[in-house]
Parts: C-alpha cells; sequence; structure tokens
C-alpha cells in the first residue's frame, strides 16, 4: 500500500529549530490528523512533504521514492497562507490549475464542474475569487487542491473559519477522498473535529512528535481515571492503601473521580485491572454504587496531558 513517510525529518530557520526528528507515515486511505500549539511546526512539516521546503536532514517518500517534481505534481495542497488570485474568476481558476497539473481542457472543466458542485460553490464560478465570502474562498480553496484529482492530500488548516455546514461538506470529502485510497494529512487546531474524522492522530510539540496514534491508542495510553457515582469520597477514599498509587481528583456530592498515578507501561493492564477492583471494593464498603466507569478523555484532554508535559531536550 503505498505511504506517505515522513522520515526524520530536522529544519531551523537560523536559531530556531523548526523540527527535530519529525517522523511519522500516513498510508493509504488513512486521515492523519496533524495538532500542536501554534508555531509547533506544522507548516513547515507540511511544507516540506510538498516539497516547497527543504529539510535540513531526513526525507520524505511517497511510495518508496523521494518526493521530487513529478511527485508533487500528484498532491493536493491546501497552503496555509491560501493561494488563490483574488482577481481571477472562481472556474477560471480552477480550470487553470488543473490544465498545470496535465489535465486537457475537457476533462479540467469537467473537475471543475464537479468540485464547484460538491462543495456548493457552483452558483458563484462566474464570480472573482475576492467577491466571495471567506468561507466560500476556502471551499473554492479545496477545489483547487482537488481539482487534478491528486494522490495525496496536503491540508494547513482547512477547516479554520468554516460555519458548521462548510465544516460537514469538507469532512465529507476528505473521507470520501481517504476511502478512494488517498492519504490525507492536515492540520487543525479543532480538536474535536480531528476526534471525529481521522483515524490517527499527531500530535507535535516544540517540532517534536510527542504523542502518535489511534485516538483509543492514546486513550489507553493517557491517565486512567475512574469515575464512581455512589457514597461520598470521605466515606470510603481514605481507606485506599498509601502505597496503591490511587487518588481522589475531584469529589462532589456522590460523584468521585479516582485516578492512578505513575503506573509503568509493561505493568498497565493488570496493574490497571487491580486499580479498578480495589476503588470498587472501597467505595462498595461505604454504600451502594450506581455506576462504576473508566473515564474516557476527549483528545482535547489527552492533548492537554501531552503538551503540558516537559519534552526531553535532545543532547546538543
Ligand atoms: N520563514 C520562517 N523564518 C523564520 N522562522 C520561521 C519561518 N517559518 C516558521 N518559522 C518558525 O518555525 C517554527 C514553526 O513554525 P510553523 O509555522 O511550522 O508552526 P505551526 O505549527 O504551523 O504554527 P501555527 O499553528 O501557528 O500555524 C516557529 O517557531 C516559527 O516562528
Amino acid at each position: 500500500m503505498p505511504t506517505l513517510e515522513i522520515d526524520h525529518l530536522d529544519k531551523a530557520y537560523g536559531p530556531v529549530r523548526a523540527l527535530r526528528d519529525m517522523t511519522f507515515d500516513v498510508p493509504s486511505g488513512e486521515i492523519f490528523g496533524f495538532v500542536g500549539s501554534n508555531g509547533a511546526g506544522k507548516t513547515t512539516t507540511m511544507r516540506i512533504a510538498l516539497g516547497v521546503l527543504a529539510p535540513d536532514s531526513g526525507q520524505v517518500r511517497w511510495d518508496g521514492r523521494p518526493v521530487d517534481l513529478e511527485v508533487r505534481r500528484r498532491i493536493g495542497y491546501m497552503p496555509e497562507e491560501r493561494g488563490l488570485y483574488p482577481r481571477m474568476r472562481v472556474d477560471e481558476q480552477l480550470v487553470y490549475l488543473a490544465r498545470l497539473h496535465g489535465k486537457t481542457p475537457a476533462e479540467a472543466k469537467d473537475a471543475m464542474e464537479r468540485w464547484t458542485e460538491i462543495l456548493g460553490v457552483a452558483h458563484r464560478r462566474t464570480d472573482e475569487v475576492q467577491k466571495l465570502s471567506l468561507g466560500n474562498q476556502q471551499r473554492v480553496q479545496l477545489a483547487a487542491a482537488l481539482v487534478h484529482d491528486p494522490e495525496i492530500l496536503v491540508l494547513d488548516e482547512p477547516f479554520s473559519g468554516l460555519d458548521p455546514v462548510a465544516v460537514d461538506v469538507m469532512s465529507g470529502v476528505l473521507r470520501e477522498r481517504a476511502e478512494a485510497g488517498v492519504p490525507v494529512l492536515f492540520s487543525s487546531h479543532q480538536l474535536d473535529l480531528v476526534e471525529r474524522l481521522c483515524d490517527r492522530v499527531g500530535i507535535i510539540k516544540d517540532g517534536q512528535m510527542v504523542a502518535e496514534g489511534a485516538i483509543e491508542e492514546l486513550r489507553s495510553e493517557g491517565r486512567l481515571q475512574w469515575s464512581v457515582d455512589g457514597a461520598p469520597a470521605s466515606a470510603w477514599a481514605p481507606s485506599l492503601s498509601a502505597g496503591s498509587g490511587l487518588r481522589v481528583v475531584s469529589s462532589e456530592g456522590p460523584r468521585t473521580v479516582v485516578e492512578l498515578d505513575g503506573v509503568s507501561a509493561a505493568a498497565r493492564t493488570s496493574t490497571a485491572d487491580d486499580a479498578a477492583q480495589a476503588v470498587l471494593r472501597a467505595a462498595l464498603a461505604a454504600g451502594p454504587v450506581r455506576s462504576f466507569t473508566p473515564v474516557r478523555h476527549s483528545l482535547v484532554e489527552l492533548y492537554r496531558d501531552v503538551v503540558s508535559t516537559p519534552t526531553e531536550e535532545p543532547a546538543a
């Protein structure tokens, strides 16, 4: 299966180390969400993936082959700074871009009509781009990334500034493209959306990948907490032994959340099961327990945990 491989990228802008050993893969058919705070290095990674910026070291490959001019033509890219000609008509611009990527005039017109229809801007085809609202310009920008039937999609914050309907349209298009076998790499600060849409997520901080995987995998590596609905914590939490690593993190009336600290990855599953049973036993000893559930953290919570953990400074 062809894969987009981001392989050990390093990049500095003068004294600023924008990327350090950035590594991940996006196989065909997968939607990979790239998240990280402002200045973390997302745009830099995507520009290198597209081949418009050279890394200091490392390589980007598609289907085992370094991204060269030929591969670059097969990438659909939505730049962060956007890149449409404001005074050109929507239809002329999209046909022009498709022609640049080698489509015949008939194919280009066909693709322009199809994508403006799918993205809900068909009625604005003859307008200059600058006359469209920002959201509609963004739909045209996505059409521009898609109009040459790219094999790979690299989209820098495609959802920013879109209304909920446009978000749904854009999400539908990305899903459909992924189902057609295209690897989709996109960055976003809208973590709820990333959680809904992505097969895998990469969280970056200071130019380094600090967590990567399916959201379920990130959850299973994250903090372990249980929510208990029963007697108040004051009636049973003191009986949790000091050496158990269990502590109450919140308690409101009958609802108590208990967390397990410092579990080594290897011991995690059995320790987690033991800890859950210990919490339940303690709560039951104090009265009836109406519900007992592991806390499922959202991507926002996982993200906060990961980015607030200090990263190791690599040896100089
Ligand atoms: N052309 C440039 N010259 C100098 N420094 C740059 C340049 N482009 C980016 N940087 C720096 O590199 C780092 C990574 O920036 P990058 O734009 O890749 O981050 P980002 O994750 O895309 O951020 P955002 O979420 O704000 O778009 C930042 O410290 C930024 O200031």
